[in-house]
């Protein structure tokens, strides 16, 4: 049986508790992510899919309900130690790349690890691996800000995998790509998935990128709407089930608002 790398149970989550106007992000989900699973989450702008990306793995917490990750609930651990669980297992990227200018590439890529205090020589060797493998070896001197999109997204996934974690967590990483880093990037992570077992979390707007997973979870006013699987599809085929999905979905919308 697969492992079970992150589970919710009865998950909700209200924004602004206890103020004049709370609202409720997140509506009772249960979901359990399996190791080696490549599940996106795609949905109607403000259906909750980047609060549950971010409950689901220590960005944030629910109001109610439990989030277990590695079998850990994570409301139940210390800041300290949900530093080390994400240190250990988590890999996160953002569509902002959120680099540090101040900083060059390879001091970026290195933060998570000088902050664990690993020690230099095994820093520059993971450097120079994962380097070499997203083709950015010759810009580990330059600046963040002297790097185009397409490669500071690559330093990004860079400092996200120096730690080797079991579980990348994405939102939007392709959304400011062009559509040949997009497909790259995307071609990177499945074979992190397909050949070394790395779980993928992923938000996403677009149905050809959804099409690299192999679960989908379609969410709607903070509820799990639809989920399907890929299994045996081509992606041809799970891709236009995603778009079936999104269109049908965009349809009821559009009748609701004209009635
Ligand atoms: N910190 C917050 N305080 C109050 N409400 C919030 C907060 N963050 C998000 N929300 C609300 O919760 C809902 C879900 O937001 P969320 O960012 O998860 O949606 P999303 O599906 O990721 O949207 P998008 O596709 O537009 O990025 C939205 O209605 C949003 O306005």
């Amino acid at each position: 049986m697969s492992k079970e790398m992150i589970k919710a149970e009865h998950v909700s989550k209200i924004y602004g508790l206890g103020s004049k106007h709370p609202y409720q992000a997140l509506n009772d989900i249960t979901l359990t992510i399996n190791e080696g699973e490549f599940v996106c989450i795609m949905g109607p702008s403000g259906a909750g899919k980047s609060t549950l990306l971010n409950v689901l793995t220590t960005i944030d917490f629910p109001t109610k309900g439990k989030v277990f990750i590695d079998g850990e609930e994570t409301r139940t651990l210390s800041s300290h130690q949900v530093g080390q669980l994400c240190y250990e297992l988590l890999g996160f990227i953002f569509q902002n790349f959120n680099l540090l200018d101040a900083l060059t590439v390879k001091e970026n890529i290195a933060v998570p690890l000088s902050l664990a205090s690993v020690n230099r020589q095994e820093i520059d060797e993971r450097i120079i691996s994962i380097t070499s493998k997203l083709n950015i070896e010759k810009l580990l001197e330059k600046y963040p800000y002297e790097c185009s999109g397409g490669q500071r997204q690559r330093i990004a996934i860079a400092r996200a995998l120096i730690n080797h974690p079991k579980i990348i967590v994405a939102d939007e990483p392709t959304g400011n790509l062009d559509s040949a880093n997009s497909h790259e990037v995307l071609d990177f992570f499945s074979k992190l998935n397909t050949e070394e077992g790395v779980t993928i979390l992923m938000v996403t707007h677009d149905p050809l990128i959804a099409s690299y997973s192999s679960k989908l979870l379609y969410i709607k006013d903070g509820m799990i709407e639809h989920t399907i699987h890929k299994e045996a599809l081509e992606q041809r085929d799970y891709f236009y089930r995603i778009v079936d999905i999104n269109s049908n979905e965009a349809q009821s919308y559009f009748m609701k608002e004209m009635q």
